[in-house]
C-alpha cells in the first residue's frame, strides 16, 4: 500500500519568494497555511491568491501554533516550509513552532541559511524526532512563482518523504525532468545553495564588467548593449544563459517616460554589507578556510562590498582626482573586439564553474557528503539564476564521479575543458589590456585572468616569495628540480644572513 500523501504545507515567510512558493504550491493542489510576523506581508499574499483564484488554498493563520495545528493531519507528518532571513530568524520559528510540533514532522528551510546553523538546528532537532531539511532555492521570485531549482539536503528519509512534492513544483529541464535532486546529508543543500549564490556572485560581476565595457569603452548605447546581450545568448559558449538573458532586458528596459531604467540606478550592491543576505561572505569565508583559490568569486564580492559605500567613495574620488578617469577604448574593429569580450565572458564565467566546484569537492571530501556532481548540475539547468544550457551541458561531460572524487585531480585537469579555456585566453587577455588601457574597472574579468595563469604555471613568483620566507622566517623551502613535493614545508633551509646581536662583531 502507497503512503498517504502529505497535503498540506505550513508557510512561515511569506516575502517576495514564500509568497510565490506559496501560490505555487497551491496551484499544483495543496492547501497552504501561512503565517508571517509582519501583518503587510499576510496581507499582500492574501490578495496575491485572491487575484489568481487560489484564495481557498491559501490561507492565512494568526501564529506558528495556529498555522500546525491547521496543517495537522491523523496520517501524514507536517510539512512546514521556511522562507524567511539567514539566522535569528530561523531559531526565532523553530523556538516558536516547537511545542505544537510532533515527532516525524519535517521543516524544509528554503531560505538561504548558512550551513552551520542548519547543521546545528538538525541536531538540537534530532531529540524530538523531528527532520530539518536545508533546501537550497534559485530562481529569485519569478521562478519561486513558476517552479524554482532545489537542492534539498538533510536526512535521506525525510527528503524522500518531500521529495514528490518538490518535484511537482519544481522547475523542469526541456526534458521536463524535475530540477531537484537529493544532494546529501547535513548541510549540504544549504552549502551547494551558498556556492551557487558565490558563482552567481561571480558571474554577476563579470557580466557587469562587460557591459561597462559596452558601454563605456565603446560607447554603445544601452539598446544596442542590449542587442549584442541578446545575441551573445543565442551563441554556442553563452546559449541560454539566465544572467545574458536578463541582461538584455535591463538594457532595453524603459519607464513610462521612455528614459532607460537602468541609466538611474545607482552603482551600489549592499545586500552583503546590510547582512540581508550571507551566501557571499560565507562563499568566500569557505574559500579562505579551505585554502581553495576562487580568484574570480572573492574579487567580485569584494568589489559589491566596496561598491556598497557611496559616500566614501565620493570623498576619494575628491582626493584623488585626476588619478585616472575612464576612457573610450581604442580598438581597431569594434565587432571584433566585442566577439573577444563573448569569449572572454565564455572565459570567466566557465572559472566562476571551476572555482565554485573545485570548493565544494574540498568541503564533501571533507565532510564525507558524497555530493553527485551531475544530479547537482542537473538542478542548476533549469529556474535557476546560473542556468547556462551551453556551459552546463559542457560541464556535464567532464564532472564524471572519478574526476571529481576526493582523490581526483579536479576539472582543470580536463583536456575538453582546457580546449573552450586555451581557445578563449587570447581573447580575453586581449580584453583585459584594452580595458586597462582605458580604466575599465574589471575586478573579476582580470582575476579570472590572473587565475587561469597561476593555476595553469609551474614557475610562479612565488619562488621569491618561498625564498624571503625562508630568509626572515627560516620556513624551509623545497628545491626546484627535486618534483612537486607535498603542499608542506620544505626540508631546505639556506642561511641568507645570520641573527646577529647589538654587541656581535
Ligand atoms: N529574493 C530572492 O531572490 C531569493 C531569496 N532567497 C532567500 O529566501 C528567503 C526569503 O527571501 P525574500 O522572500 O526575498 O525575503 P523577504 O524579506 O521578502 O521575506 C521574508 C519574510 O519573512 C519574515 N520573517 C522574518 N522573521 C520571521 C519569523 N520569525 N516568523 C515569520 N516570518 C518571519 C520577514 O518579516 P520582516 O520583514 O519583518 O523581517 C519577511 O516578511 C531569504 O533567506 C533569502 O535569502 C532565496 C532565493 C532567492
Ligand atoms: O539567492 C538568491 C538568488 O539565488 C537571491 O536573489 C539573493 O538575494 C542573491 O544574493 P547574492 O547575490 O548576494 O548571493
Amino acid at each position: 500500500m502507497s503512503e498517504p500523501k502529505i497535503q498540506k504545507i505550513g508557510m512561515v515567510g511569506v516575502g517576495s519568494m514564500g509568497s510565490m512558493m506559496s501560490l505555487l504550491f497551491a496551484e499544483h493542489g495543496y492547501h497552504v497555511f501561512f503565517f508571517d510576523i509582519e501583518q503587510s506581508k499576510m496581507d499582500d499574499t492574501q490578495s496575491k491568491a485572491q487575484d489568481v483564484n487560489l484564495h481557498e488554498y491559501v490561507v492565512g493563520q494568526d501564529s506558528y501554533s495556529q498555522l500546525c495545528k491547521s496543517v495537522s493531519s491523523d496520517s501524514q507528518p507536517r510539512l512546514i516550509v521556511f522562507s524567511i532571513p539567514h539566522g535569528l530568524a530561523g531559531d526565532k520559528c523553530l523556538q516558536g513552532l516547537l511545542p505544537s510540533l510532533t515527532t516525524g514532522d519535517i521543516v524544509l528551510d528554503c531560505s538561504n541559511e548558512n550551513y552551520k546553523n542548519t547543521e546545528r538546528r538538525q541536531e538540537e532537532l534530532r531529540p524530538y524526532g523531528i527532520f530539518y531539511v536545508g533546501c537550497g532555492v534559485s530562481g529569485g521570485y519569478q521562478s519561486a512563482r513558476a517552479g524554482p531549482s532545489m537542492s534539498p539536503g538533510g536526512d535521506r528519509e525525510a527528503v524522500e518523504k518531500i521529495l514528490s512534492i518538490l518535484r511537482t513544483v519544481a522547475a523542469k529541464d526541456e526534458g521536463g525532468r524535475p530540477c531537484v535532486n537529493y544532494i546529501g546529508p547535513g548541510g549540504s543543500g544549504h552549502f551547494v545553495k551558498m556556492l551557487h549564490n558565490g558563482i552567481e556572485q561571480g558571474m554577476m560581476s563579470v557580466i557587469a564588467e562587460a557591459w561597462y565595457i559596452l558601454t563605456r569603452g565603446l560607447g554603445l548605447s544601452y539598446d544596442e548593449a542590449g542587442q549584442v546581450l541578446r545575441q551573445w545568448n543565442e551563441s554556442p559558449e553563452l546559449s541560454k544563459c539566465f544572467l545574458i538573458a536578463i541582461g538584455a532586458d535591463v538594457n532595453r528596459e524603459k519607464d513610462d517616460k521612455s528614459n532607460h531604467v537602468v541609466s538611474y540606478v545607482q552603482d551600489k550592491v549592499v545586500q552583503d554589507v546590510d547582512e540581508s543576505e550571507g551566501t557571499g561572505t560565507w562563499t568566500c569565508e569557505e574559500a579562505v578556510r579551505l585554502h581553495s583559490p576562487a580568484a574570480t568569486i572573492l574579487s567580485a564580492h569584494l568589489f559589491r562590498c566596496a561598491s556598497a559605500d557611496l559616500k566614501k567613495r565620493m570623498k576619494t574620488e575628491k582626493v584623488s582626482k585626476g588619478t585616472f578617469a575612464t576612457k573610450p577604448l581604442q580598438v581597431d574593429d569594434q565587432d571584433s573586439f566585442i566577439e573577444q569580450l563573448r569569449m572572454a565572458t565564455y572565459f570567466c564565467f566557465l572559472l566562476c564553474f571551476v572555482q565554485g566546484l573545485n570548493l565544494l569537492r574540498q568541503k564533501s571530501e571533507k565532510k564525507g557528503w558524497e555530493i553527485n556532481y551531475p544530479d547537482l548540475l542537473h538542478v542548476w539547468s533549469a529556474g535557476s539564476i546560473i542556468r547556462a544550457d551551453g556551459i552546463m551541458s559542457l560541464l556535464q561531460s567532464i564532472c564524471s564521479w572519478p574526476r571529481m572524487k576526493p582523490d581526483g585531480d579536479g576539472i582543470l585537469t580536463d583536456q575538453t575543458l582546457e580546449k573552450e579555456l586555451s581557445r578563449s585566453f587570447d581573447s580575453t587577455k586581449n580584453v583585459v589590456l584594452k580595458a586597462v588601457e582605458g580604466n575599465m574597472i574589471i575586478p573579476a574579468i582580470s582575476q579570472s585572468l590572473e587565475y587561469y595563469k597561476y593555476s595553469t604555471h609551474t614557475e610562479l613568483p612565488t619562488q621569491f616569495m618561498e625564498a624571503e620566507l625562508d630568509y626572515f622566517g627560516h620556513h624551509n623551502f623545497d628545491i626546484r628540480g627535486h618534483g612537486p613535493g607535498e603542499a608542506k614545508k620544505g626540508s631546505h633551509h639556506h642561511e641568507w644572513k645570520p641573527a646577529k646581536g647589538t654587541s656581535d662583531k
